[in-house]
Parts: structure tokens; C-alpha cells; sequence
């Protein structure tokens, strides 16, 4: 299996007025190529500082942090925000669209800013967001949408670069459990065509949908477990059906 992304010994203090944090303390941790993978610890354990550090959105302390085999943790943050928009697609608990831009402007966003031609980046978000089931919300703006639509134009936007890795922090702790499980069926059906996932969540059906649990404790890396494979995958959209 490539790996996709990995961290050698990766650690993380903050400094809040002289008292340090230790907030990662030595994760090694390796992504391969199509794994959906889920972590999961109590709150405060270092979960959502890892995903971040594992992006390049916040520095590490010490350790390393490889993206398709290239070391990024020493970037500077010119190159990291490219490496960002060509490599990583993100969703978070607060979806973090555009206000003022409508649906598939916020799809096509990352587009654009990758030098894609207009029509181009119009016709890739419009393919995306009809997969995700809103084809007859291209020009609704996110305040015009219920949480689950936004989460997913959140998924289309994250979705249209084809990113190396899926990275995820709670992108279902927002949303009702019907909303949840359509999110979930789509996070799982990108899977299933290939997309590797990093989700971090509390949602224990986020965690039993992954391919392997990686459980935090105090910084550190408590449990890694594969789960059983070839659970039934529920259509996109069957928000009644079991996930
Ligand atoms: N910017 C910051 N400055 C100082 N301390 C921080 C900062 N961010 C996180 N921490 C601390 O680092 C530790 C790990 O926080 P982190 O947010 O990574 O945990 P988490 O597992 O994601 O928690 P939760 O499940 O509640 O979101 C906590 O003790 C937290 O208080």
C-alpha cells in the first residue's frame, strides 16, 4: 500500500502563558492510498491538533509530517497553501463556505484558483453537486440551505481538485442523525471510488464506517485497529436506510 500521508514521531506543545501543553507527543502514523480512516479519544486528547498539524494548517513542534512522499512540515506557508489546494480537500463541522457566494460558486472556488478555465470549473461543479444529490441548488446561497445541503456542497467543494486525502474534523457533530447518515453514505460511496479518508470524530457511525480506528489518549496513539471489511454500503441520499 502507498502511503498517502504519514507522521514520524509528530509532536505538538503550546505555549499559553508559560504553561505548555503537551498536545501530540509523539505520533507516528502512516495513511495509505484508499483507507478510510477514523480517530476517535475523549475530547482534549490531541485529535483535532493531529489533523491540523497532518495538513499543514498549524506548525509542529517537533517530528515530521510527508505528503505523497514529499516532506511538508518545513514548507513555508506560500507553499504549503498550494500544496494544500492541489493535494488536500477539507471538511469541517461548521461546513466554512463562502457566505456570498451560491452553491456552485463555492464548488467551483477551488477550481478557479487552481488556473481551471470557467467553464470548465462550472461544468467539474456541477457534475459534483448533481452526484451529491443537489442538482436544484446551484444558485441557493449556503444561509438559503439545511445543514446536511451545506455539509455537502462542503463535500463537493472538498471533492473537486480530486485530493490526495479527504481530511475531516466532525463533519457530521453539526447535523441531525438523518442529515448524518446522508453525509456518512457519501463519505463512504468516495471511499468506495477510491478516495482515502482521514476523519476525526466522535460520531461512533463516522468510526464503525471506517476501515481502520485509530483511538488518541493524552497525545499519543492509544489503539490502532482494522475493522472488518465489506459492511453493506447504503445508496447515497437513502437517508432512511441503515449506515
Ligand atoms: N491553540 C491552542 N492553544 C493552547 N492549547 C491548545 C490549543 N489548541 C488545543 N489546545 C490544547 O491541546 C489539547 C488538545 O486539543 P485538541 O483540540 O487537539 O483536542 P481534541 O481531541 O480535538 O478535543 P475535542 O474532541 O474536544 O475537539 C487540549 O488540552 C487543548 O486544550
Amino acid at each position: 500500500m502507498t502511503p498517502v500521508l504519514e507522521t514520524r514521531r509528530l509532536a505538538k506543545t503550546y505555549d499559553t502563558g508559560g504553561t505548555q501543553v503537551l498536545a501530540v507527543r509523539g505520533i507516528d502514523l502512516t495513511i495509505s492510498r484508499g483507507e478510510f480512516v477514523a480517530i476517535v479519544g475523549p475530547s482534549g486528547c490531541g485529535k483535532s491538533t493531529l489533523l491540523n498539524l497532518m495538513a499543514g494548517l498549524d506548525r509542529v513542534t517537533a517530528g515530521e509530517v510527508w505528503l505523497g512522499g514529499r516532506r511538508i512540515d518545513q514548507l513555508s506557508e506560500t507553499a504549503l497553501a498550494r500544496m494544500r489546494r492541489q493535494k488536500v480537500g477539507f471538511v469541517f463541522q461548521f461546513f466554512n463556505l463562502m457566505p456570498t457566494l451560491s452553491a456552485i460558486e463555492n464548488v467551483e472556488l477551488p477550481l478557479l484558483l487552481v488556473g481551471r478555465h470557467r467553464k470548465e470549473a462550472r461544468d467539474a461543479a456541477s457534475r459534483l453537486l448533481d452526484d451529491l444529490g443537489l442538482e436544484d441548488k446551484y444558485d441557493a446561497a449556503p444561509s438559503q440551505l439545511s445543514g446536511g445541503e451545506q455539509q455537502r456542497v462542503a463535500l463537493a467543494r472538498a471533492l473537486a481538485n480530486t485530493p490526495d486525502i479527504l481530511l475531516g474534523d466532525e463533519p457530521t457533530g453539526n447535523l441531525d442523525s438523518a442529515s448524518s447518515r446522508e453525509v456518512l453514505a457519501l463519505l463512504r460511496a468516495a471511499r468506495d471510488r477510491g478516495q482515502t479518508l482521514l476523519l476525526v470524530t466522535h460520531d461512533t457511525r463516522v468510526a464503525a464506517a471506517a476501515d481502520r480506528v485509530v483511538t488518541l489518549r493524552d497525545g499519543l496513539v492509544n489503539d490502532d485497529t482494522e475493522l472488518q471489511a465489506a459492511r453493506p454500503v447504503t445508496l447515497p441520499l437513502d437517508a432512511g436506510g441503515p449506515v
